[in-house]
């Protein structure tokens, strides 16, 4: 059966115009995520992560292999994709309210039907806000408020205009720990409400076993995947789960695998 997200066999050079060689950011690098799955991509640093998540939004495109969204071959920046980053991009003179809004400025349909039903929207984007925890905030300016709020208003806009697959890099790195833990029970619960599917590319291997169903290493680059662990724990999982046995026997599992991809 044909995955969600679909990477085969794919090698990815960044060359300069005209440059024979350039980097080679990986090579032979497959993977299949399922439709409302929820993967996490570790590795060793420089190793392709955010190159993969470059190529599965049709931001880069493979120098060889292939890669398909929803069983189309990527041409173009994928439509169905939302993405959230480290650092929080927000235009600093929108209020949070219209920062979540911007999405649908740029993705039809529902441009359209913005400039028609703006009153309808907004009340779309006041509940999101409200399940991530920041109800009544959509009227401050970014810089109004913290790190934590800023990350929060950045997953409503990665999701207002409900995609199908939702890129995540590194959202939480920035945080501190006691928020960073509290915005990973606000993503699992986006995640059963929404079922979309999720790839979440990190460097906390807690993060990525508490969130995810499977889990890709990936070697040094040029990155490549060399191992995948299913995440066995039923869902939801309650932060409790961090403090068991078997949580920690796959954090250490994992941290071996990319201990050996470095050497
Ligand atoms: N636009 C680009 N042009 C040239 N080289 C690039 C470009 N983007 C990334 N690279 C190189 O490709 C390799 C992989 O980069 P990428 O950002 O995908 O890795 P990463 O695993 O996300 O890194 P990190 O873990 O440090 O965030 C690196 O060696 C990087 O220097």
């Amino acid at each position: 059966m044909m995955g969600f997200v679909e990477i085969e066999d794919v090698s990815l050079r960044y060359r300069a115009q005209g440059a024979e060689e350039g980097t080679l950011a990986v090579s032979g690098l497959s993977l299949s995520v399922e439709q409302g799955e929820f993967v996490a991509v570790v590795g060793p640093s420089g190793c392709g992560k955010s190159s993969l998540m470059r190529l599965a939004t049709g931001l880069h495109f493979p120098t060889t292999g292939k890669v398909s969204v929803a069983g189309v071959p990527v041409t173009g920046p994928v439509s169905v994709a939302g993405m959230a980053f480290q650092n929080p991009v927000m235009l600093p003179w929108r209020l949070t309210l219209d920062n979540v809004l911007l999405p649908l400025e740029v993705v039809q349909p529902h441009r359209a039907r913005l400039r028609r039903n703006r009153a309808e929207y907004r009340a779309q984007a006041e509940a999101l806000l409200a399940t991530v925890g920041l109800a009544g905030q959509g009227g401050k300016y970014p810089w109004q408020l913290s790190g934590g709020m800023q990350q929060r208003a950045s997953l409503c806009r990665a999701l207002i205009h409900d995609p199908a697959l939702v890129m995540l890099d590194e959202p939480f790195g920035a945080l501190d720990a006691f928020t960073r833990e509290e915005l990973w029970c606000v993503m699992r619960d986006l995640h059963a409400q929404k079922r979309f599917t999720a790839i979440l590319v990190t460097h906390d291997l807690r993060e990525a076993v508490f969130l995810a169903d499977r889990i890709f290493v990936m070697s040094a680059r040029p990155g490549r995947v060399i191992t995948v662990r299913d995440v066995p724990m039923p869902r939801p999982r309650d932060l409790s789960v961090t403090y068991t046995p078997e949580f920690s026997e796959i954090v250490h599992e994992l941290r071996g695998h990319i201990a050996e991809a470095r050497a």
